[in-house]
């Protein structure tokens, strides 16, 4: 342990000497428009994919670009899945870490106060769309290498780096891919840690020991052959739009109660040792306000809302695809419109099970109805909720990195997002996966004004570091 403690303080300096190159690696990534949901953008993705592998190989990683062919019903090549790995010393524990390098869309249109593909610095934040989901922490991982470099630190693990470019979009064969390269990639890998999520609050770092499931649907209702004159057609025919927000109601009342039945059924029952860890949790209502810019809560309490995002099912309404939206009184009556709905899954909830309810529950309801109208229900894609525990050697580490480079204990938080893959991480290769988030809770990740704060970034970078020394280190016992 002494030598790791040695081994920082040189390693910190020139992280901190450094910080402008990484800020402008990060302005790189970031104005490269990787959205992995807009098909229009793919070539993008798949550019963002060559620019790691370019930064990465110039820092004398071995990278392969691994091809998984055409996107689930879609005519479309997914990007590939950037393996790499930097260090081959078998007396050295193997790290992998996982990031993704799309994002989620992003338009002026939406409200951002700038340009979302150009990040721009501002009162000591970095604003931009992947900022801090995730080209932040995946560009983190390569400045780690940067640095040990720069500063003649010895790098303490074999790193081995999997960073994929569909997560934002349901993480279309990264899973296949995990169980093929098993015994092959990833063979011999120690621990995992995920750098994709964010702090609670906007002050206290943590460490995740648990993530939301995530299961998404889409509602599709069609009448009219074409969009319809409502002057000369409303009134004489029934309506997809007023079908549809129709079905949508009855999904989620106003104050969240998710209103299909035998849902809440599934969900694990609360122990007293859960019950006492919310009280001790650094987060306030007011990190709510904050974070949402509003005064918008469902839950007076700190422990109500905590629960509601950790360990309790959700539904949301997304969207409706074909519903006229521009500015301006258009008198249309659209002929077909898809209604976009998710749930946060949380144990012991499985995909199926859930499917099960939804497809039943929202049969019901339109036999209910009675419309002459055809409405399809589809899942698009789902991924599972992940708990673990932080009792292990890998968070361990994570935590005397936090506190080398923060000065405090992380809190131990669950994430109410998803990230599908840590399940099939720990499932199949059998190890630890910690999740060690570089962002705040108010970093607005999938909203307008994305941003990770430059303290964030750099001290990020620190932590990522001084984990990979810890864990180098740490007895497994
Ligand atoms: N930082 C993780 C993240 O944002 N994950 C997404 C993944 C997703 C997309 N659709 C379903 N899951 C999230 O929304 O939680
Ligand atoms: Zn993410
Ligand atoms: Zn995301």
């Amino acid at each position: 342990m002494a030598a790791v403690e040695a081994s920082l303080p040189p390693l910190f300096d020139k992280i901190e000497e450094l910080s402008s190159d990484f800020v402008a690696r990060l302005s790189k990534a970031v104005s490269i428009p990787s959205v992995s949901a807009d098909f229009t953008l793919r070539p993008k993705v798949v550019e963002m994919s060559k620019f790691l592998e370019k930064e990465l190989k110039a820092l004398g990683a071995t990278v392969e670009l691994r091809e998984l062919g055409k996107q689930e019903g879609a005519d479309i090549d997914l990007p590939p899945i950037v393996l790499a790995r930097y260090g081959t010393d078998p007396n050295k524990r193997n790290i992998l870490v996982y990031g993704h390098y799309d994002v989620q869309p992003a338009l002026v249109e939406d409200g951002w106060n700038t340009d979302p593909f150009k990040l721009i610095e501002k009162d000591g934040k970095l604003y931009g769309r992947g900022s801090t989901d995730d080209k932040g922490p995946v560009i983190g991982w390569i400045n780690a290498i940067e640095a040990h470099q720069k500063a003649g630190v010895e790098f303490p693990v074999n790193l081995v780096m999997c960073f994929e470019g569909m997560e934002e979009y349901g993480s279309d064969g990264l899973d296949d891919l995990i169980r093929a390269e098993k015994d092959k990639f990833f063979k011999g890998v120690d621990a995992t840690c995920i750098c994709d999520n964010y702090w609670l609050g906007t002050t206290h770092p943590a460490l995740t020991y648990g993530i939301r499931g995530c299961s998404y649907y889409a509602l599709t209702i069609s009448g009219p052959a074409a969009d319809l004159h409502s002057g000369v057609f409303g009134g004489m025919v029934s309506e997809p739009l007023i079908d549809l927000t129709h079905m949508l109601s009855k999904l989620v009342s106003p104050q969240g109660k998710i209103l299909i039945p035998g849902v809440m059924d599934l969900v694990a029952p609360l122990t007293a040792e859960e019950d006492e860890i919310y009280d001790k949790i650094k987060y306030s209502m007011q990190d709510l306000y904050d974070a949402t810019g509003s005064k918008t809560n469902l839950y007076e309490t700190k422990k109500e809302s905590l629960m509601a995002r950790w360990r309790y099912p959700t539904l949301s309404l997304h969207g409706i695809e074909g519903a006229f939206s521009a500015p301006g009184a258009k008198t249309v009556i659209p002929a077909k419109v898809v209604g976009k709905f998710s749930l946060r899954t949380v144990p012991d909830i499985t995909p199926r099970a859930l499917d099960e309810l939804v497809f039943k529950y929202i049969n019901d309801c339109w036999a209910e109805l009675g419309s002459k109208n055809k409405m399809e229900i589809t899942l698009l894609h789902d991924g599972m909720w992940w708990l673990s525990s932080p009792k292990h050697w890998n968070f361990e580490a994570a935590k005397k990195a936090t506190k080398a480079v923060w000065n405090v204990e992380p809190d131990l938080t669950r994430e109410g997002g998803s990230i599908p893959v840590t399940l099939t991480f720990e499932e199949e290769l059998k190890r630890n996966v910690l999740l060690l988030p570089m962002g705040r809770g108010d970093d607005g990740a999938h909203s307008i004004n994305e941003k990770l704060d430059l303290v964030n970034y750099i001290n990020g970078i620190k932590t990522l570091s001084a984990y990979l020394h810890y864990a180098s280190v740490e007895p497994t016992a």
